[in-house]
């Protein structure tokens, strides 16, 4: 790093890489390029770590981790006998808090310290070309110069739709629900996505009277064979589904209770109202207009992260790129560190003239967020995805099979807890005769999901999967049931 004062008097710094956001997706970015040999300055408005580490996986995770277990043991005689209570509200949520880490980054900090990554802290925006404005809580100015590269990691906030009272509301978003100290003894979600059904799961186990209002159906975009189990797990433990309709007004009186109207006319009270309707891009305020692009618009990327204008080509000559969840490509934080560990390197490559591998699954292209994007979904039961389901193989143009076969008939269910309910689905190309796709729903189904990512990402062919023999007892014997569905080649 070089230091020296600009002409405007604020400090200038040299670097040869500046990240604009210090969530898991700037961190790991930052750690490649620093691995590579450059120097990296990361800036951060708030707490390093991100969404993820405050407010999103891990406190929500912990919020729902407690229930999980209370099932499963409730779910087999002889442990259930020895739990005689109900769930410890106060310890769930402390448990939590230290998840969050309190709500302080000191720990990420001394990460990046011994990394060897330089923290600005402040809002960054870009200036000029390869140059970022970073002002911090007092108002002072840093003027970052990047030699090679800037890259906006800047991440996604919850996006609050045009409901008539809503923004009035004191409406929650998904990070009250997932630092709350209470549980509201009644709380609406509007929103039947990832984060609606995770926090109605956990909200409903912690003892609230949840509503969920689903626009389009609960968990739209996975198999209806997994949705629908959800949805009645949810149902069951009394959880009020308001499906394909959405709240016209919200009002929250004098009282402090939120009041909802439906589109079918319905009415409803609560506590609070928790929005669960998708995600906004934080770049309304990163300099976007200086490189020709639209303040608050998502950022379109090749496979090798530069960040693309309208016409398809690289912006500013190719100095700029976006990673993680303001890219839009797979808002998760697997998938942004994934995208991280080949920017770093594509940074580094590109800075040392040596040569670019962004072919399909070559070492600097993220190939397998269009591939192969795996998911869980933390709900009652487990959801668990990769690739493609029937529907958007179909719309992608691929011709498919879709085999399914119940996992709760397999011995290593059976045994896993009584009652076990589950279903497995395997999405096949007819064409190359590969898996491109493959949904769980069960408890406990989440580790069995990496089997499944690698078949997906490996492209290994349905003939040799059978060679995959599943040990027994266990879950994953639901592989050799789906490929016995399928059926074999003569
Ligand atoms: C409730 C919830 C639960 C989730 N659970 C999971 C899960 O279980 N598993 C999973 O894989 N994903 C989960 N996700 C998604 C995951 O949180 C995101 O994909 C991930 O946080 C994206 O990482 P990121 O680094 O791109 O962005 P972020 O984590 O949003 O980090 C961006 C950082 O940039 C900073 N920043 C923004 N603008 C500026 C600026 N102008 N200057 C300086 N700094 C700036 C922000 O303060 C923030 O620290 C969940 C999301 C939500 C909302
Ligand atoms: N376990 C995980 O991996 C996990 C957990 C939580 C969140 N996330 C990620 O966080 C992101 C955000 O999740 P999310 O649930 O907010 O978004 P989402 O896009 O998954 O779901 C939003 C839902 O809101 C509904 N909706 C939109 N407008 C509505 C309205 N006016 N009224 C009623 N319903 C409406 C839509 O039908 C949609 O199903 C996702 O990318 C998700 O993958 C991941």
């Amino acid at each position: 790093m070089t230091e020296t004062t600009g002409t405007t008097g604020a400090t200038e710094n040299v670097f040869d890489v500046v990240v604009i956001g210090a969530g898991p997706v700037g961190e790991n970015v930052a750690d490649g390029v620093v691995k590579g040999g450059l120097s990296v300055a990361v800036v951060e408005s708030e707490l390093v770590g991100g969404e993820c580490s405050y407010w999103a996986c891990m406190p929500t995770k912990a919020l729902l981790r407690d229930a999980a277990a209370l099932r499963a043991v409730r779910s087999l005689p002889g442990a259930r006998a020895a739990v005689t209570g109900e769930l410890d509200t106060a310890a769930v949520l402390a448990r939590r808090d230290a998840f969050a880490s309190h709500w302080h980054d000191d720990g990420q900090v001394a990460w990046l310290d011994h990394a060897g990554i330089s923290l600005v802290r402040g809002v960054g925006r870009i200036s000029a070309a390869r140059t970022v404005e970073v002002t911090d809580a007092d108002g002072r100015t840093t003027v970052l110069r990047a030699r090679h590269a800037v890259v906006v990691a800047t991440g996604s906030s919850a996006r609050i739709p045009q409901i008539p009272g809503l923004a009035d509301a004191a409406p929650w978003t998904s990070r009250e629900a997932a630092a709350a100290q209470t549980v509201p003894g009644r709380l609406a979600i509007v929103g039947g996505g990832v984060v609606g059904t995770e926090m109605a799961t956990a909200y409903a186990a912690l003892g609230a009277q949840v509503t969920l209002i689903a626009r389009d159906g609960l968990l739209p975009t996975v198999e209806s064979f997994a949705s629908d189990l959800v949805a009645e797990t949810l149902k069951a433990q009394g959880v009020a589904l308001h499906l394909l309709t959405e709240p016209v007004s919200v009002r929250r009186d004098e009282a402090g209770t939120v009041r909802l109207t439906l589109a079918d006319g319905t009415t409803l009270e609560a506590d609070e109202v928790l929005v669960a309707t998708g995600r906004t891009p934080n770049t309304g305020t990163v300099g976007l207009d200086q490189v020709g692009l639209t303040p608050g618009d998502w950022l379109h990327v090749d496979d090798s992260l530069r960040v693309l204008g309208s016409d398809g080509t690289p912006v500013a000559g190719g100095w700029l790129y976006a990673a993680g969840d303001v890219n839009h490509r797979a808002p998760l934080t697997h998938q942004g560190k994934y995208q991280a560990r080949a920017l770093g390197e594509t940074i580094v490559a590109r800075a040392n003239g040596t040569p670019v591998d962004t072919a399909p699954w070559g070492r600097h292209a993220a190939t397998a967020d269009e591939r192969a994007v795996p998911q869980v979904i933390f709900s009652d039961p487990e959801i668990a995805t990769v690739g493609h389901t029937a529907a958007s193989a179909e719309a992608a143009g691929i011709r498919v099979r879709a085999v399914e076969h119940d996992l709760g008939a397999v011995a290593g269910a059976a045994l896993h807890a009584d009652g076990y309910t589950g279903r497995a689905g395997m999405i096949v190309d007819e064409d190359r005769k590969v898996l491109v796709g493959f949904t769980v729903v069960g408890p406990d189904v989440a580790e069995l999901l990496h089997a499944a990512t690698i078949a997906v990402a490996a492209e290994v062919p349905i003939d040799r999967l059978w060679h995959a023999v599943p040990a027994y007892p266990t879950l994953s014997e639901v592989w050799l049931r789906l490929l016995e569905t399928y059926g074999r080649r003569a």
